[in-house]
Formats: structure tokens, C-alpha cells, sequence
């Protein structure tokens, strides 16, 4: 008798595909892509996805049967399949951890995931199955349930179906979603009723108001109105009358002036703004044409185009044409500059036909971009996002973009798959024959490495859009300000004077400090007791909004202490800064602006981000202080100063990165300044202004800054040169981590030719209890790498098998800078 069998694959950290039987009927109907629901480990359902048919029986396990077919049709291609098998090899890891990894959670439901009601669907009863109705009065008692209650309650085992048909009606919903609406910021706005558009109307008003204020209030509104030819808002009518919004609320009351609202993203501040057509400049339509050539045989070109060259709208040239051609296009951002700033300037040129994906989209939406991805609708023909967005099931690529491609966030570091998108875009683009655009004002090392030598293209814009001229840096030695005392709290008194300068023109100041929280570290001035983590070795970082030390590694908190815990002195003392305190001390010098921070506290929820981006690009707020999430691509027209508060601490991080990223995160900081009219300044505050790293910045010598780090990385076995792996080890029991990692590197040591480092204590030696050792091994670039990768994962392997050591958790990295 024959029997039929698939192969697949289950979501979970397994390096193995696995076997199941499946009778001649179920054999015919199942293709490659569509997924199984399959009974694995103890009474455990997976959603598993078919890679193979085929008719060879297992011979070390008795195939089990599969619980349920839960597609229709395959929707994962061989395209993916080949990449994600790509993945697992070049990467290190388990195909299983790249499927679950790939996957929008949705169409991974497994036995344990929990499924709850969504908050506000009208729910028509009459339009639900029976098995559909049951479940939603089910969830009307009970807050969520398992997928095991679903069986029990259907009394059927193939439940996955019907689930996932009330994800789609949206009647049902994952638990770990986070819910949150976002409504457009709504600005308001003020006008004079109707009645006294006549003349006799307002005069007569004018004789009848006593109050000389409420009077001035009105000229001032006709002023305004003269001037601006477009909404007044509140805020600016009382900034010019410079009087209190209280005055215009008494108006308001009185039914002379009446409020309304309108959407902030339909204000139009911008004064140039081009209609849809777009018209390149000279410089862009060169740019344009030299990116088409070169893919006439290049698979891979950069563009390197300054900051605010206008490399978008040439990215929506390029998508223009491969759009006509019908092709699908991937456009790939750093998840925080997916900003709706961003989606609104595609979205307007490319209507309907554009689709974003990225994490903070809920389960039901990534889904419908899936679908859409894979019948290559049209709705989908363009999508925009994050890292991830790279699973989708694309079957026709015909261009990928990968802009601000130097962002370190491309690289995915926890859990498994550790990949960087932009390298798993190329590979992705070469088997669709598709071609590929990396773009970047500050280009990575390696990147540019490729292009200079010939293996990618190369695309140089040196002009800013409008010819606008680059900012002016200057730069402030802190030291000789300390030293003449020219320094307020953080500030010089040059920063203050441009601040002061950049209000009295209203215009906007961006300042920066890689740093959030008030200040790194409480020191006690007696002992010098620094509290620290009790789970990690780092001290706690000081927040004085919730008056707390919080660990930025575990999140650990507790309320600031009065007194020292070693010497119960209560001389205690805040070391260094970071944006709360430089948003304090703002605030102090200047208490009528409005100063807002932007930094991992304070953009937490799902939107928290874009609502700072519109209060700032609604000139709402004066003032954005932030972390390097300003440094992502942003666009405002009205920034005239950029302040860098402090230069050096990103100087000295202990990383062969640290000058390229410096050079890049000021670059980039610096070039939110002055981008639309007139040129732009940037104050950067330094202990080293002789630095080559801060001259390389203040001179926008990228070609200096790169060939001096080249220089270096040569000489210290460095990429591009050498392919780095880490190996990273943790165990809460130090002996035995020490002994383990000598062990792993002793045996690596022996078993390979190329050098291998370690096992290092990294600079935090302890993470949530555990302590943490690393292995680097350096691969030149001519050693066989697949051959190299072969050898450590048997090393690996053996590790694994020495049963003390066996506890110790070990993750690879591959390129993991
Ligand atoms: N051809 C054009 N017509 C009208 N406006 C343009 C054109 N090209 C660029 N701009 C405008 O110039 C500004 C800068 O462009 P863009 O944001 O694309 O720069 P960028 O090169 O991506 O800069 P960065 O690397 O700093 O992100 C934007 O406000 C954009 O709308
Ligand atoms: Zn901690």
C-alpha cells in the first residue's frame, strides 16, 4: 500500500522539518505553502507549514497524522521558502525560528494562544455560523479563551477555521495586541461669526466693547488675517496679541468669535508645496538617471545623496516606473521613521496602491497586507515597511529599496532570527531578478566599501533639494566655557544666544542628547556609593519626573533614596544628564515655550510618536529635546538650530563602530536643520573640538571620516575585511559560565585557522541575573564561510551533549554589528 507524507515546518526553535502522514485524498489537495494544523509534543497543536510531499517514511519516528488542512490555497511561495531556509543557514539558526519569526502571529494560532473579544465591533448575531456564535457568546462571559476551550466548547477538533474567520470579521482578536486608536490631531482654530463679515456689524461691536483688551484682540485678529491668508489658530492669535487664551474664551462666549477644528495633516504650512506632479530638480533628474543605468548592470547601487537632497522623491521616480511595469515594490525603513509624515508623501503620489507593514500595525492589519501581498493585488502592489516586512509573500519583485540602509536597527538582535534586512533584501532581490536601491546621507562602512570597489553602484547627490546651502556648524569647547563660566546648567551661552535668536524669528530648535532619563547615575558625596542594579551589572539611571533609579536593561525601579545605603549620608548627588534634565533646565530659561522630549519613555504607546511629530511639525511645540530617534529621517520645514549637547560620550562606547556611528547619528542629527528655505545651524558643545571625528562631522567629510576607518579596520581585522560572529553565553552561576565558555573556546580555538577571541566579560557583565561571557571568531574574507559555519555549529553540538554545561544558554550572531 503506499502511504503519503508532507514535510514542514513547525514554529518553534528547531533546526529539523518534520514528517507527517496524510491519506491519498488529503495528498492530492495539499500544496507547498499551505499550512497544516499538527498535533506535536504532548497534546500540543502547531500551525505548521508544508514544504514538501512526498512518499518516504520516516525511519526514526512513526509519522503522526495531521489534525487539519487550514488553507485553501499556499500562502507562503518558494520564494520565501528558499530565503528563509537562506536565513536559518547564514544566520545560524533554526529554520523553525525564521518561520515563526516570519509569520504575522495571526496565522501562527497554536493551542496555547489566547483569544478575546475586540472592544468595539458591532456584532450582527444573525450573520454568524453556528460555531461562530458560540465562541462570540462564549467570549461575552469570559474575558478570553485558549484555543483547547474553543475545542471543548465546539466539541470538534478543527477549530483553527472558524477562529481565524472571526479574526477577519474582526470580531475576534489576539490578546497580545495592543489596542489603541489613533485620531488625527485636530488643531484649533478661530474666526469672527458670520454676521460681521458687514461692516456696521463690526463697528458696532468695536463702540460696544468696554474692554480695551478684548478690542486690541480683535484688530490683531484682522492684522493677522491679512497677513497669513489662511486658518488662524488660537495659539498664534494670542502669541501675536500676546494675550491670554481666557480673553479669547470670554469672546468666544460672548458669541463673537467662534472656535472649530480642522485636521492638522490638511494645514498646509509648507509654502512651496508642488502639487502630485512631481518635478524633479537637475541634480535629482542626474541622480535619477545615473540609479537607471547603473542597474542596467549592477544588481545592487547606493545613492548617496546629503541630508535633505531629496533622495524620496527620487525613490518615487524609480517605484513610478517599476509600478508601470506592473512589478511589486519592497520599500524598507527603520521602524521609527515609518512615520505617517512619510506614508502621507507615498500614499499621495501612489493613492490606494500602497500597503504599510511594520509591528506596531495589529494582527488583523498585517494579515490583510499579507493577503493582499500574496494574490498581488494592487493594494499591495507598493508596501512600505520595517525589517519584517521583508517575509511577506512577494512573487514578483521588481525593486527594493532599503533607506537610511546605515541604521543599526535593520538588524534584528533578539530573539532568533538575528538577520540585517538590508543583506537579506539583496539576497531576496537577486532570486526575483529584482534590483535593489540602498540609500543614506551617512552610508555604512561596508556598504560604501562595495560601492567604491565596484560591487554595487554608485550614485552621489551633493546638494540639498532647493539648493539649499548644508547648516553651519559650530562648534563650543566645553571645557573653556566651563572654565569662563559661560555655561548655564548644560547650556553655553552661544547655544542659548542661537536659541534666543531662533524664537525671536519663530523658529523651531531641535536639541539632542544621546542619553534619556534626568541623569546616568546618584552618587553619594560621602562614600561614593553609586546604587546599581540588583539583577545587572550597571547603576541605575536617574529619572526625576517619577523621582525614581530605573535599570535601562531590566527595567528594574525603585523610589529615589534620601539616603546613601552604604553610608546613610544624605549628601547625594546626580552624575552626567541626559533629556529630562536638559528639558528641565530649558524650560527654567525659557517658561513660555513649549519644550517636549522625545525619547524611549515618553513613546511608548502605539502613536505616542507621531502625535510629538505633528505637535512639532504643527509648530505646537518649540522645542523637541531627544535620543537618537531623531536622527531618522525627518522632515520639518521650520527647524533653523540644531544643538548637540554633548559630543563626546558617543565618542568613547567600546565598540569598533563608535567614530562611524558618531559621524553618522551628528550627520544626521545636524541635517534636520535648515531644511527647506534658508540655511540651517548646528551648535555642537564638545571637550574635544579638535577631535577628527567632530572635524570630519563639521566639514561634511564623509570621504575622510571613511577612509580613516577603513585604515582602521584593516589593520584590526575589522569588516568589510572580516566576517565577525559572537557567540554570547549566559548562566546564573558564574563558575560554571567561566568554565563553560573556556571550555567552547578552547575546543573553537583547536578546530579552526582564524583567530578567535575570548571568552570576554562584556561591558555589562550581568543582564537580569545572568551572568554573560562572549567568544568573537574573525573570518577574513577569502576563508570558505559555509564551510567555517559548518565546523562551529558541530562544535556547538558537542557542547551541547557535555552534560554540565548543558544549562548554559549560547546564541549565535552572525555579522552582529
Ligand atoms: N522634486 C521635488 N519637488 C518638491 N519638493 C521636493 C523635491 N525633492 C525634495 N523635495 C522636498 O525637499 C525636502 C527634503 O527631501 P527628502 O526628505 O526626500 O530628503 P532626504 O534626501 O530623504 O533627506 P534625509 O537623508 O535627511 O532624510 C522634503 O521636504 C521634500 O518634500
Ligand atoms: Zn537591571
Amino acid at each position: 500500500m503506499n502511504a503519503f507524507f508532507i514535510e514542514v515546518i513547525i514554529p518553534l526553535s528547531l533546526s529539523k522539518t518534520f514528517t507527517y502522514k496524510v491519506s491519498e485524498n488529503e495528498f492530492t489537495y495539499i500544496d507547498v505553502g499551505m499550512r497544516v494544523a499538527v498535533p506535536f509534543g504532548k497534546n500540543k497543536i502547531y500551525t505548521a507549514l508544508v514544504i514538501d510531499l512526498h512518499q518516504n517514511e520516516p525511519t526514526l519516528y512513526e509519522a503522526k497524522e495531521i489534525h487539519q488542512i487550514l488553507d485553501e490555497k499556499p500562502i507562503v511561495n518558494d520564494f520565501q521558502i528558499n530565503h528563509w531556509f537562506w536565513i536559518a543557514s547564514y544566520y545560524m539558526c533554526n529554520i523553525g525560528d525564521v518561520y515563526r519569526g516570519a509569520m504575522p502571529s495571526a496565522l501562527l494560532l497554536e493551542s496555547e494562544t489566547l483569544i478575546s473579544k475586540t472592544a468595539e465591533t458591532f456584532v450582527n448575531e444573525t450573520e454568524l455560523s453556528d460555531d461562530e456564535f458560540l465562541i462570540y457568546e462564549a467570549l461575552q462571559n469570559q474575558s478570553s479563551l485558549k484555543v483547547q476551550n474553543i475545542v471543548d466548547i465546539l466539541n470538534k477538533k478543527t477549530v483553527l477555521p472558524v477562529i481565524q474567520k472571526l479574526i477577519n470579521k474582526n470580531i475576534i482578536t489576539l490578546q497580545e495586541e495592543i489596542q489603541e486608536e489613533y485620531k488625527p490631531k485636530l488643531v484649533k482654530y478661530i474666526r469672527l461669526r458670520k454676521q460681521y463679515d458687514q461692516e456696521e456689524n463690526l463697528i458696532a461691536l468695536l463702540d460696544s466693547l468696554q474692554s480695551e483688551k478684548r478690542k486690541n484682540l480683535i484688530l490683531q485678529y484682522f492684522q493677522l488675517q491679512a497677513q497669513e491668508k489662511k486658518p488662524i489658530s488660537v495659539k498664534l492669535l494670542t502669541e501675536t496679541a500676546q494675550t491670554s487664551t481666557a480673553i479669547v474664551k470670554a469672546l468666544v462666549d460672548k458669541q463673537i468669535f467662534e472656535e472649530y477644528f480642522i485636521k492638522e495633516d490638511r494645514v498646509n504650512f509648507e509654502k512651496n508645496k508642488i502639487d502630485n506632479e512631481l518635478t524633479l530638480s537637475i541634480a535629482q533628474q542626474k541622480a535619477f538617471d545615473e540609479i537607471e543605468k547603473s542597474f542596467e548592470d549592477k544588481e545592487v547601487s547606493l545613492l548617496h545623496g546629503v541630508t535633505s537632497s531629496g533622495k524620496t522623491e527620487i525613490y518615487i521616480k524609480l517605484i513610478e516606473n517599476r509600478v508601470s511595469e506592473g512589478k511589486q515594490v519592497l520599500y524598507l525603513l527603520p521602524e521609527i521613521a515609518l512615520t505617517t509624515q512619510l506614508v502621507g508623501r507615498l500614499t499621495k503620489h501612489f493613492g490606494n496602491k500602497v500597503a504599510v507593514f511594520h509591528s506596531k500595525y495589529s494582527n488583523n492589519e498585517r494579515v490583510e497586507v499579507w493577503n493582499n501581498v500574496n494574490q498581488n493585488s494592487e493594494t499591495a502592489q507598493i508596501v512600505i515597511g520595517a525589517r519584517s516586512a521583508l517575509f511577506l509573500p512577494f512573487n514578483n519583485l521588481g525593486l527594493l529599496i532599503v533607506d537610511e540602509e546605515h541604521e543599526q536597527t535593520f538588524k534584528q538582535q533578539d530573539p532568533a532570527p538575528r538577520y540585517h534586512a538590508r543583506d537579506a533584501a539583496i539576497v531576496l532581490a537577486n532570486a526575483h531578478q529584482a534590483k535593489v536601491l540602498l540609500g543614506s546621507a551617512t552610508p555604512s562602512i561596508e556598504t560604501y566599501y562595495n560601492a567604491t570597489s565596484g560591487k554595487f553602484g554608485l550614485i552621489t547627490l551633493k546638494e540639498r533639494f532647493g539648493k539649499v546651502k548644508m547648516p553651519e556648524i559650530e562648534l563650543v569647547d566645553l571645557k573653556d566655557s566651563y572654565f569662563r563660566k559661560k555655561m548655564i546648567g548644560h547650556f553655553s551661552t552661544t547655544l542659548i544666544d542661537e536659541i534666543t535668536e531662533a524664537f525671536s524669528k519663530n523658529e523651531q530648535v531641535i536639541l539632542f542628547q544621546n542619553r534619556r532619563g534626568f541623569s546616568p547615575v546618584l552618587e553619594c558625596l560621602t562614600c561614593g556609593h553609586v546604587p546599581q542594579c540588583p539583577q545587572c551589572d550597571v547603576s541605575l539611571t536617574y529619572h526625576k519626573y517619577k523621582n525614581q533609579l530605573r535599570c535601562h536593561y531590566c527595567g528594574y525601579n525603585m523610589a529615589k533614596p534620601t539616603n546613601c545605603h552604604v553610608c546613610s549620608s544624605i549628601d547625594m548627588q546626580t552624575k552626567g544628564f541626559g533629556t529630562e534634565q536638559i528639558e528641565l533646565e530649558l524650560a527654567e530659561i525659557f517658561p513660555q515655550k513649549n519644550i517636549k522630549r522625545m525619547d524611549q519613555d515618553t513613546t511608548r504607546g502605539k502613536y505616542s510618536f507621531e502625535k510629538i511629530i505633528d505637535g512639532f511639525k504643527n509648530r505646537e511645540i518649540d522645542v523637541l529635546v531627544g535620543t537618537q530617534m531623531l536622527a531618522k529621517g525627518l522632515d520639518f520645514d521650520n527647524v533653523s538650530l540644531v544643538g548637540i549637547m554633548n559630543a563626546d560620550n558617543m565618542l568613547y562606547h567600546p565598540d569598533f563602530r563608535a567614530f562611524e556611528r558618531s559621524f553618522q547619528m551628528m550627520t544626521q542629527v545636524a541635517g534636520r536643520s535648515g531644511r527647506a528655505e534658508k540655511r540651517g545651524k548646528v551648535i555642537i558643545q564638545t571637550y574635544n573640538p579638535l577631535h577628527n571625528v567632530i572635524q570630519q562631522v563639521t566639514n561634511n567629510d564623509y570621504e575622510g571620516m571613511y577612509n580613516e576607518q577603513l585604515y582602521e579596520r584593516k589593520i584590526y581585522y575589522y569588516p568589510p575585511f572580516y566576517r565577525l560572529i559572537r557567540l554570547t553565553l549566559k548562566h546564573r552561576d558564574f563558575e560554571k559560565l567561566k568554565e563553560g565558555s573556556m571550555w567552547l573556546y578552547q575546543v573553537l580555538q583547536q578546530n579552526l585557522t582564524i583567530p578567535v577571541l575570548g571568552p570576554e566579560e562584556p561591558a555589562i557583565g550581568r543582564i537580569r541575573n545572568e551572568y554573560i561571557r562572549t567568544i568573537m571568531i574573525k573570518m577574513p574574507g577569502d576563508t570558505s564561510i559555509q564551510g567555517t559555519k559548518k565546523t562551529i555549529q558541530k562544535i556547538l553540538n558537542s557542547f551541547d551533549l557535555v552534560s554540565q554545561y548543558r544549562t548554559i544558554k549560547v546564541t549565535v550572531n552572525v555579522d552582529f554589528y
